[in-house]
């Protein structure tokens, strides 16, 4: 499947000039777009469309246009002074009806957002908030245009907080904010309507990803042999080691520190090493992929598992306790590796990093060499090379104990098939996604290995 493109505002701009279109014909297109969306969505309601002073606003001066010549009751509040001789400032003079302040604006059933999208730059003044802030809450129904206003298109920062949009009409593309939190959180259903601009990036939405079944001719091997190295929790290492095999890897080897060997599933080839075994363990042509962290614990013994691991030349999937013991200096003697941080990992290697979500990801991969998968309710994967992918929502039962660590299995067993750092980070994040969903509400982290299979 073809990964949809997002833009951030500045791209969004630059493709819209490109384009050659005059800016009139392309918000004509979106302000139709908008409308007909609208009337899909929600049938005649009695509509108040709160248009801004730039073409976000043009675009919902048309939408009304289109909408009262449906025979619509709609009213349009305005705010702020449009440019003379903008296309807004047109559409403005030619609306046959009154333009309300929106502090004197009657609430309606449904509320058509039009007055910030990618120009959005600033929180909104106290007396902005305070009109608007009444005419959302009293809305039944919210239709953001573009994106909902109070978001910053790049950042998905919540700069001045409206409640949440049900449907956002999103123009030519998808924008950060659409796909990062916490703004995606405020934009409800989101659809991207085709406004005849040509559209592209290296920053996509991650995309369902290809899953092979086996094959006649597959053996255990060739689908992909994984080493887990664990240490001294070899719970979190089962359940990463149980992943793997779940997503397809054909044979997995889980090296522990301790603990029972004959537990479920007895699939899985579990042996006690010592931490000097690790190495010889490893030195196997037969695997494909190490995944190291999971359950491995930070003493002395954990460091020297870990330095096997990194030893082992193999490629390799890095998470949770072993990203606490390496530095980015380290990790990047270690290049085409998949380094599977959440928020906090990522801050105590990284730092603070300056600017989104993405931009942090994509930092993070060009200074170690590495591939990153930047987890959260928003997982961004960053590839040394400048691509990067956003997941669409997830499932927030997602945030529970062992969740982590099933993710950094799939990765690892779709790094044995055969796939690129980039491809494994990516197929690993929407299967698990995926997974939850089909789990439902309440999932615990043993509940997502039962719904790893292809659908
Ligand atoms: N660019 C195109 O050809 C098309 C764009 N589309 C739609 O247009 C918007 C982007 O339009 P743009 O005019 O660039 O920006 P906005 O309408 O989002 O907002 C800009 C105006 O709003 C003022 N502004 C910004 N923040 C605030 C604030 N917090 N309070 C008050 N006013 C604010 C800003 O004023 P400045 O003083 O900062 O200049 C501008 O006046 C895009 O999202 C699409 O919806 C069409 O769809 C297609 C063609
Ligand atoms: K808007």
């Amino acid at each position: 499947m073809t990964a949809r493109p997002i833009l951030t505002a500045a791209e969004m701009r630059d493709a819209e000039r490109r384009s050659g279109q005059p800016e009139r014909d392309m918000v004509e297109r979106a302000g139709l777009a908008l409308a007909t969306a609208i009337a899909r969505f929600t049938g005649p309601l009695r509509t108040l469309v709160v248009a801004g002073p730039g073409n976000n606003g043009a675009d919902g001066m048309v939408a009304a246009r289109h909408l009262a010549a449906a025979g619509w009751d709609v009213a349009v509040a305005v705010a702020g002074q449009s440019r003379p001789g903008s296309v807004a400032a047109e559409l403005r003079a030619d609306w046959p009806g009154h333009l309300a302040d929106p502090a004197a604006a009657a609430p309606a059933t449904l509320v058509v957002d039009a007055l910030f999208g990618t120009g959005f730059a600033r929180p909104l003044d106290d007396a902005l908030m305070a009109a608007v802030l009444p005419l959302w809450s009293a809305a039944r129904l919210r239709v953001a245009a573009d994106l909902p206003s109070g978001v910053d298109a790049d950042t998905g920062a919540v700069l001045s907080d409206l409640p949440a949009a049900h449907l956002t009409i999103a123009f030519g593309a998808l924008k950060p904010a659409h796909r990062l939190q916490p703004a995606a959180g405020r934009c409800g259903r989101v659809a991207v309507a085709d406004i005849g601009v040509e559209v592209g990036s290296t920053l996509t939405e991650l995309p369902r990803p290809r899953v092979h079944p086996p094959t006649a001719q597959s053996h255990k091997y060739s689908r992909g042999m994984v080493a887990v190295v664990a240490g001294a929790m070899p719970g979190a290492a089962a359940l990463a080691a149980s992943a793997a095999a779940r997503a397809g890897a054909g044979y997995v080897l889980q090296l522990m520190a301790g603990g029972a060997l004959d537990t479920h599933p007895h699939a899985i080839m579990r042996r006690i090493v010592s931490a000097d075994a690790v190495a010889e363990q490893l030195d196997d042509d037969r695997i494909g992929a190490v995944l190291v962290g999971p359950g491995l614990g930070r003493d002395a013994d954990a460091r020297r598992r870990l330095d096997a691991a990194l030893l082992s030349g193999k490629p390799l999937v890095i998470d949770g306790d072993a990203l606490a013991l390496l530095t980015p200096s380290r990790l990047s003697r270690h290049p085409g590796s998949i380094l599977t941080p959440h928020d906090g990992e990522f801050r105590r290697l990284f730092g603070d990093l300056p600017g989104s979500k993405v931009d942090r990801a994509r930092a993070a991969a060009a200074r170690t060499g590495c591939t990153l998968l930047l987890k959260g309710a928003d997982s961004v994967v960053a590839d040394p090379d400048g691509r990067a992918a956003i997941l669409p929502p997830a499932s927030p039962w997602l945030a529970t104990a062992g969740t982590g660590d099933v993710l950094a299995g799939i990765v690892a067993a779709r790094r044995a098939a055969g796939d690129t750092p980039f491809d494994a980070a990516a197929a690993g994040a929407w299967l698990h996604a995926d997974a939850a969903d089909r789990v439902g509400p309440g999932l615990i982290a043993d509940d997502l290995l039962t719904h790893l299979g292809p659908r």
